[in-house]
């Protein structure tokens, strides 16, 4: 049995692991933490896995008291850049247990990983590319985590591909054309009703290429949480890695 922790369990994404967790037959619900409890209560003896659901400001300072802790850990929440990741790869280095892992999903929806890596596929062949997301109003941060990712996996391909800047004869703007990441621009709605949401827009000369991914349900996410718990848990992923796609056959 995979003994698993949840930080950020009384939110919407961290009660839904709980209940994953619970329903699992290969995991137990270790600890079930929430803003203001002690993270050092999770301890190798208690835990083999975090997961990690909470808010950008605080994701960082949780994930680093974790590795401290000598614990493997799964982190779905949003905010991290470049310089964050170098951080949780500083802390790796010197982390008590040989082999440790942090794994970080933008997004563990089938549905998004796949738009996500076929969007990348289909980057180095099209002059233009926009990323529009889509998601419920209670979300706390704009663009969303898996639209950034995807933006930057476009930007590297065209890159990659020697494409120059995409065609864009903008004068004035109000903010209208989004925020660029990597030179492609990203739009961000927040509808009620909606739950998480992204289409990616291809364009040359007379043809459009969407890609678009919906996950619909907070319970789309947990095949990915639980996949990513079992391959951490394996011991086959020692360090950070980042994205669902490494442990998918693709
Ligand atoms: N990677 C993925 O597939 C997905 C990622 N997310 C991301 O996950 C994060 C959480 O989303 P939601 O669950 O919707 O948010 P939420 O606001 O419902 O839940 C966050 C929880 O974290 C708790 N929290 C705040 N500070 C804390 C601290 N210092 N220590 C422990 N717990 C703390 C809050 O009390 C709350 O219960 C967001 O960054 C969101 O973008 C959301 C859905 C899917
Ligand atoms: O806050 C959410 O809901 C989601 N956050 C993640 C993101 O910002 O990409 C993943 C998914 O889009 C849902």
């Amino acid at each position: 049995m995979i003994k698993v922790s949840v930080v950020g369990a009384q939110g919407r994404m961290g009660s839904h692991v709980v209940d994953a967790v619970n329903a699992a037959s290969d995991a137990e619900l270790a600890l079930a933490l929430d803003a203001g409890d002690d993270l050092t209560a999770i301890t190798p003896e208690n835990t083999d896995v975090v997961v990690e659901f909470t808010v950008p400001s605080v994701t960082l300072g949780n994930v680093l008291t974790l590795i401290a802790q000598g614990v493997d850990v799964v982190v779905g929440t949003t905010g991290w850049t470049d310089e964050k990741l170098d951080a949780v790869r500083a802390a790796l280095a010197q982390a008590p247990r040989e082999g440790q892992s942090v794994f970080i999903a933008p997004n563990f929806a089938i549905s998004a990983v796949l738009a996500d890596y076929f969007a990348r596929l289909a980057a180095p062949y099209f002059e233009s590319a926009e990323v529009i997301e889509l998601h419920h109003p209670d979300k706390v941060d704009a663009p969303s985590g898996t639209a950034i990712h995807t933006a930057q996996g476009i930007g590297a391909a065209r890159a990659k591909a020697g494409l120059g800047a995409v065609p864009d004869n903008t004068q004035t703007d109000g903010g209208s054309r989004g925020q660029v990441v990597d030179g492609v621009h990203v739009h961000a709605v927040r509808l009620r009703g909606l739950n998480a949401h992204e289409e990616v827009l291809f364009g040359n000369a007379g043809e459009q290429l969407v890609i678009r991914a919906d996950s619909f349900d907070r319970g789309s996410f947990m095949p990915g949480v639980l996949l990513a718990v079992r391959k951490v848990a394996s011991g086959e992923f020692p360090g950070l890695t980042v994205g669902l796609d490494h442990f998918l056959d693709l």
